[in-house]
């Protein structure tokens, strides 16, 4: 091939000469879409009469519904497809098909994405980013989502919608309204545990390839005895966690706001097949009893000690996708897709997930979404028929209705499958010790701490006064320390702010009460809003 550069652009920046390079020759003769070969004269309209030019409605009409509605969360992301592999023997946690058989392989697609921004937004916020997989396996599709953090930010399902209203866009200005995310972080402090992280220095990772994943919820899994454990996956890079600082991103950015995207398309181009070990964190039955914390919060970490932790195997992404639309933008991920030997989470956030993914895809790609070639499994026989395109063979002619006499599709019985259901109870009660403990035991050095103050600044300080006030005082009460920093922090950047805006924030920093809020020491961390009613 030859290049314009004498440096060789990167493969990003080739692939239209590598088409070229592998394509001598034009790859065939232009059609209109119903296949007829398409005349030069009708390539153009001037001067004719443009109803007598088929093409011109089609081309028109094809292009103006080019778009479909962007993913509510998760809109921008990249993807590529690659395999999992098992590595070690985990036939006595579970009889899953895919994870049993050391050496065997299973075909996947996975899709890398930022939480909050929009199509088109950029990779190097500080926001949640995601990997989540398609696993083709022998027994169905098995579907992992995951977030590079290892909590998630609340338990009760509805907070979803309220959540993503205050992140996204500001109704009348059309902005990241941090007035609305702090009001919102105020009201339900729990959420602050996943910003903590978030502007912490494990907040922003140095690529998509370089962040650890986790699909947070607790599954249960059983083995062919019918045995059942509750396991934690967990996705570890094996290129080593890497994180940016705000500098850097800010660099990055300039350079291209796809950087994720540029870096993940290159490594894979260039044969740096970027991998994760994929481990399993598990207690028993007889553990769940035992242990002095509710493993099944999602705003919250098992304890160190409590658990064990074995690996399963490995996925790589070894290939880039032909197209971008049709495999990523296409893709319809959901948890609630499962494999026999993993029955799944039992919490209520889960059992909400497993109506929202459907709804969403139903919307966002059609009834018949399952059907679209990287959605549909390796293997399926139902009685679904018809509706909207793509109906793929859509049975042909076997029987259409269950049971039946005539030999259509028959049920199997999974005889290990665990007949009694676990059912969670949860406190709403809003506890600040786990914000306390990460604050001050996984955060372990103070500079540290005053880089999560100085990113926690920025974002309040443009806040209208009351809400800055009440910012202040949550975060005192999370911690102190964490409380007094900010406070310093905002002093710095108020320099650099109008006057006005300076003498607000003054009034705010010297009204906040440290003596008038209560100790925040190891055994009284937990306090409960008015709207928790003491319930549970
Ligand atoms: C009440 C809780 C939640 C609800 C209702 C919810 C809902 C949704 C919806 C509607 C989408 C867009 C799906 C689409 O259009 O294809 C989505 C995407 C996503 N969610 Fe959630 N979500 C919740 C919690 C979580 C949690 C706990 C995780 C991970 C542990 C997670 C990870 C993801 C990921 C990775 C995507 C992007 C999928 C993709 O790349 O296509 N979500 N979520």
């Amino acid at each position: 091939i030859r290049y314009h550069n004498e440096t060789r652009p990167s493969p990003v920046y080739r692939q239209l000469s590598e088409f070229l390079h592998e394509h001598p020759k034009p790859i065939g003769v232009f059609t209109r879409q119903t296949g007829d070969p398409m005349d030069i004269r009708d390539t153009v309209t001037m001067n004719t009469n443009i109803l007598d030019n088929k093409n011109f409605f089609i081309e028109t009409s094809n292009l103006v519904r080019e778009r479909i509605p962007e993913r509510i969360v998760h809109a921008k992301g990249y993807g590529a497809f690659g395999y999992f592999e098992v590595t070690h023997d985990v036939s006595q946690y579970t009889k899953a098909d895919v994870f049993n058989g050391i050496g065997k392989k299973t075909p996947l697609v996975g899709r890398f994405s930022t939480a909050i921004e929009n199509l088109g937004g950029s990779d190097l916020l500080r926001e949640t980013r995601a990997l989540a997989l398609k696993m083709y396996t022998k027994e169905g599709n098995l579907d992992f989502l995951s977030l590079h953090v290892p909590i998630f930010l609340y338990n009760e399902p509805l907070d979803f919608i309220r959540f993503v209203h205050a992140m996204k866009r500001n109704p009348r200005t059309n902005l990241f309204d941090n007035a609305m995310r702090w009001d919102f972080f105020n009201l339900k402090p729990q959420f602050l545990h996943t910003i903590l992280w978030l502007l912490s220095d494990f907040g922003l990772p140095a690529g998509y390839r370089r962040m650890d994943v986790f699909p947070i919820h607790v599954y249960e899994i059983y083995n062919k005895h019918g045995e059942r454990y509750f396991v934690k996956f967990n996705f570890r890079t094996t290129l080593g966690l890497s994180n940016l600082t705000n500098a850097q991103a800010a660099a990055l950015n300039l350079e291209s706001p796809d950087s994720f995207n540029i870096d993940l398309y290159n490594a894979i181009a260039e044969k740096k097949y970027p991998s994760w070990r994929l481990e399993m964190d598990i207690l028993t039955k007889e553990d769940l009893k035992k242990v002095d914390y509710d493993p099944f919060d999602l705003t919250r970490l098992w304890k160190r000690g409590t658990y064990r932790t074995v690996t399963i195997g490995r996925i790589v992404f070894n290939a880039n996708v032909d197209n971008a639309f049709k495999d990523i933008e296409q893709l319809a991920l959901s948890p609630d897709n499962l494999v026999p030997g993993i029955l799944g989470p039992h919490d209520e956030v889960f059992k909400s997930r497993r109506i929202s993914y459907p709804d969403a895809q139903n919307y966002r790609l059609g009834g018949n979404h399952l059907n679209i070639q990287v959605n549909a499994p390796l293997y399926d026989k139902t009685y679904n028929r018809d509706g909207m395109p793509p109906v793929r063979g859509n049975m042909k002619y076997a029987p259409n209705y269950y049971p039946n006499s005539f030999h259509g599709p028959m049920p199997y019985v999974d005889e290990a499958r665990p007949t009694e259901m676990l059912k969670i109870l949860h406190s709403n009660a809003i506890d600040l010790q786990p914000l306390n403990e990460f604050y001050n035991e996984i955060v372990d050095t103070d500079a540290h701490r005053q880089r999560i103050a100085d990113n926690l600044a920025e974002t309040m300080i443009n806040l209208p006064a009351g809400l800055l006030k009440r910012s202040i005082y949550v975060l005192t009460l999370i911690d102190i320390g964490l409380g007094r920093r900010v406070r310093n922090a905002l002093q710095v950047l108020k320099h650099v702010d109008q006057e006005a805006r300076r003498n607000q924030i003054a009034e705010c920093i010297a009204n906040v009460n440290e003596a008038s809020m209560r100790p925040r020491n190891k055994l009284q961390k937990t306090y409960l809003l008015p709207y928790s009613h003491g319930r549970n």
